[in-house]
């Protein structure tokens, strides 16, 4: 238990006694940004982040620390990437580092894990597919090329592939239109059927257990369309492909094992975009770019194996957030990426975060009496500011954020009529480096008494106040490219492993989804007639009931 620790006692008499606020510290020493601020540089990938802007002492930033080797950080990382079973509810390996070591897979060889030496064969098996699919080369039942790629899957076997194919849209292969169908509403799988062609559409199922419901209904749905056109089973292997661990599965579905891109268990659902569920990434960016994004998250990965903790990123970003987490009560943590092509960042890391740290006992099975995982939220900067920024500068929570923004665009529009040099770009990017400075240094009443003048009322005064010492890290980059976005993506998952590793919780299971799955099992049944409706509670009930009145 992270609050037996006695680093962690520590800690709780350092928040007691008061940390100086951001003001105060940045101008008690002037050498602050220095200090606080690091740059991971490997090949292509560059990235800096500034943490300067963080409720930190010397003595807090000390005691994270000895925390984190309290907690056996250390440890527990090197057992992850030497494929220990340290996800123990499911005595299975955390690989998904073995997938981006090309190509020489890291100590995840030695471990032995079935599958690992198979890695390099199933990503000759994605280039070639995909590369066939690209040229053109590989045909639809009437010797068309592919033109349409549906991607079915939910939860990881989703939000990996859209959102990094909208992340590097600018390198997508423009004759190809991507889409991805997750929600067992049949609204989406409809609205996507329309805009598809059955002569010039692929359809990659894409699921780990091969058992999802919303997947395979969804997939069986666009089979029964497909065939209503293509008429014959035989021509079903040319448009749907499977990516999936489960082989049985995936060949009672119809699908053809040449058609299946394997990948294994001790790749965790929301870890696996790195896997064959990467396939329509390869697709729509091609495989080179895919490529790239595995090099970027394995340089990630190296620098979090070999780092000193006190230089390494992810750890200084895992032990800030658990800082507010645990000692300031904070409940959220806010994405805020000043780049339009990451707009599904934050969701992604929704999954990623909050499945993974989003429990309440330990892996021995002890209630923690701490914070575990915060809720993670946000959305692309600008649009945030005229929404719910409102609240991170004047709300009664405190919301730590994470500024993220690249330093080019690929995108780089010049302002009719502006200064010379304005773009877009730069007036984006004013913005990123403005919102953080207010939320750390705010505007004080007498600044706004100033402004105002002296008939201003005291309500209007107090209104207009920034209390500040709000506290955020920012993360820049020179432009988002495959290679840095996955280290972009490394880096958070790392930062939630120790996280996880802290608060003793086994950040690779999700056990906490399984309940609501049955119960819908159960009710599903019940949903032929009232009658059958038996053994719930009365607003259960009186809700079916209700329904049934109104259905078609
Ligand atoms: O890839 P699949 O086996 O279809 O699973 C899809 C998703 O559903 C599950 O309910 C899990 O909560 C997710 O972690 C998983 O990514």
């Amino acid at each position: 238990m992270a609050s037996s620790l006695p680093a962690y006692a520590k800690l709780q008499s350092l928040y007691d006694t008061g940390v100086p606020t951001l003001p105060a510290l940045f101008a008690a020493d002037p050498a602050r940004f220095k200090t606080h601020s690091r740059t991971f540089a490997s090949g292509d990938v560059s990235l800096f982040v500034d943490y300067s802007k963080n409720l930190l002492t010397p003595d807090v930033l000390a005691t994270l620390f000895q925390l984190a080797r309290e907690a056996g950080v250390e440890n527990l990382r090197d057992a992850m990437f030497s494929g220990k079973h340290i996800n123990t509810s499911e005595d299975r390996a955390v690989l998904h580092t073995a997938l981006r070591d090309l190509p020489a897979h890291f100590a995840a060889q030695k471990s032995g894990e079935p599958g690992v030496t198979d890695v390099p064969r199933v990503l000759a098996h994605i280039k070639a597919f995909s590369e066939a699919v690209r040229s053109g080369a590989h045909k639809g039942y009437t010797g068309k090329p592919i033109r349409s790629v549906v991607n079915i899957g939910i939860g990881g076997s989703d939000l990996g592939p859209v959102m990094v194919t909208e992340a590097l849209r600018p390198l997508a292969a423009r004759h190809l239109s991507m889409h991805f169908v997750s929600n067992i509403d049949g609204t989406h799988i409809a609205e996507t059927l329309r805009l598809c062609d059955p002569e010039t559409t692929l359809f990659i199922v894409a699921s780990k257990t091969f058992t999802t419901q919303e997947t395979i209904t969804n997939a069986t749905t666009a089979r029964t369309w497909f065939l209503s056109h293509a008429k014959d089973n035989k021509h079903v292997a040319k448009h749907f492909v499977a990516l999936s661990t489960n082989k049985e599965k995936v060949t009672a579905f119809g699908i053809d094992q040449a058609n299946m891109f394997e990948f294994w268990d001790w790749v965790g659902g929301r870890y696996s975009l790195w896997s064959a569920i990467g396939l329509s990434i390869a697709i729509s960016l091609g495989f080179d770019n895919f490529e790239a994004l595995l090099r970027g998250a394995h340089a990630m990965d190296n620098h979090f194996a070999t780092t000193p903790l006190e230089d390494n990123i992810p750890v200084i970003l895992a032990l800030t957030g658990l800082w507010y987490d645990d000692f300031y009560g904070a409940q959220t943590h806010v994405l805020l990426p000043y780049d339009q092509y990451l707009h599904k960042f934050a969701d992604y890391f929704q999954q990623g975060d909050m499945e993974s740290n989003g429990k309440s006992v330990t892996k021995d099975g002890k209630r923690v009496d701490y914070q575990t995982g915060p809720i993670i939220w946000g959305a692309s900067g600008t649009n945030g500011q005229h929404s719910f920024y409102q609240l991170l500068h004047q709300g009664t929570k405190l919301v730590p954020a994470d500024f993220i923004a690249p330093a080019q665009s690929w995108n780089e529009i010049k302002v009719e009529g502006g200064a010379s040099g304005l773009t877009h770009h730069r007036i984006l990017l004013s913005n990123f480096f403005a919102q953080p400075e207010a939320l750390a240094f705010g505007k004080s009443e007498a600044q706004v008494r100033k402004e105002l003048g002296p008939n201003a009322s005291e309500a209007l005064v107090k209104s207009k106040v920034f209390e500040g010492n709000r506290p955020s890290n920012s993360i820049l980059f020179p432009k988002l490219t495959p290679a840095v976005l996955g280290a972009l993506i490394a880096m958070y998952e790392h930062k939630i492993f120790v996280q996880g590793a802290i608060w003793g919780v086994n950040s690779y299971d999700q056990m906490g989804v399984e309940l609501g799955k049955v119960l819908a099992k159960n009710i599903l049944a019940q949903l032929g007639k009232p009658e059958d409706v038996t053994g719930h509670d009365s607003s259960t009930t009186g809700l079916i009931h209700q329904y049934m009145k109104w259905r078609v």
